[in-house]
């Protein structure tokens, strides 16, 4: 029997590459000029934080190092996820330009050293999204267990290209809402 459950499973893991897909289409110089569009809205919205994770982009993702590099010129401690195993929490690991990064099981650059912090904020990519602040990634749930696991909680910061926008992702009982979505057509505070 083909259950509720299969359904949405089937449909998500279709809906994850159809979003890569659709920033693929878009191009290089296209997707850099939406990057530098959401590194505005980042910089107009949030004033630079004690300490903020970012992720290195794959896929295509929106590229938003611009911002981290000047936050950091005025103090921000910024640290990259490492996927420590999975099915676990992520941790973060402070990272400076210039450090030395290493492939993961993914293939995702990440620190090979560094302390491990807490971030304050989180900026998160977006493979998908809908209005009410929910997230579409790669289905390792690891930004979800991630999520739960923090106390206090980080301000949650989803950046994406409003291709990725989606009516409702059918959030599952796991799935977190992020603080805020911003995208190269504005910072959007997700409601409630
Ligand atoms: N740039 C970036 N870094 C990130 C994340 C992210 O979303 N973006 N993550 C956010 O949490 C974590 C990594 N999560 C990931 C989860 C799955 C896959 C992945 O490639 N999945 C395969 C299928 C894997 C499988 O077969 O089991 C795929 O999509 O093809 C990649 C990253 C930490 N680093
Ligand atoms: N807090 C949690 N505790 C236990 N399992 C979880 C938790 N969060 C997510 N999962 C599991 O992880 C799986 C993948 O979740 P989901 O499809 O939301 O991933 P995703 O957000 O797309 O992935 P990622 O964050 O790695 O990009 C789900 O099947 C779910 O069972």
């Amino acid at each position: 029997m083909t259950g509720r459950f299969e359904d949405s499973t089937l449909w998500r893991r279709d809906l994850r590459r159809d979003m890569v897909a659709r920033r693929e289409m878009l191009g290089e110089k296209e997707r850099a000029r939406l990057s530098a569009a959401i590194v505005g809205w980042l910089r107009k919205r949030f004033p630079p934080p004690a300490s903020c994770a970012f992720c290195w982009p794959i896929k295509h993702e929106p590229d938003v190092r611009a911002i981290i590099d000047e936050w950091t010129g005025r103090g921000t401690r910024a640290a990259l996820p490492v996927v420590v195993a999975e099915a676990t929490p992520l941790q973060f690991r402070e990272w400076r330009a210039g450090e030395r990064l290493q492939a993961d099981r993914y293939g995702i650059p990440t620190p090979v050293d560094g302390d491990w912090l807490q971030p304050e904020l989180i900026l998160l990519p977006l493979n998908g999204f809908d209005a009410a602040g929910y997230r579409l990634g790669y289905g390792g749930g690891y930004f979800d267990r991630t999520l739960a696991a923090l106390t206090p909680r980080p301000l949650t910061v989803g950046v994406g290209f409003e291709i990725n926008r989606l009516d409702d992702i059918r959030p599952e009982v796991h799935d977190q809402r992020l603080d805020w979505i911003v995208t190269e057509a504005g910072a959007f505070k997700v409601a409630g």
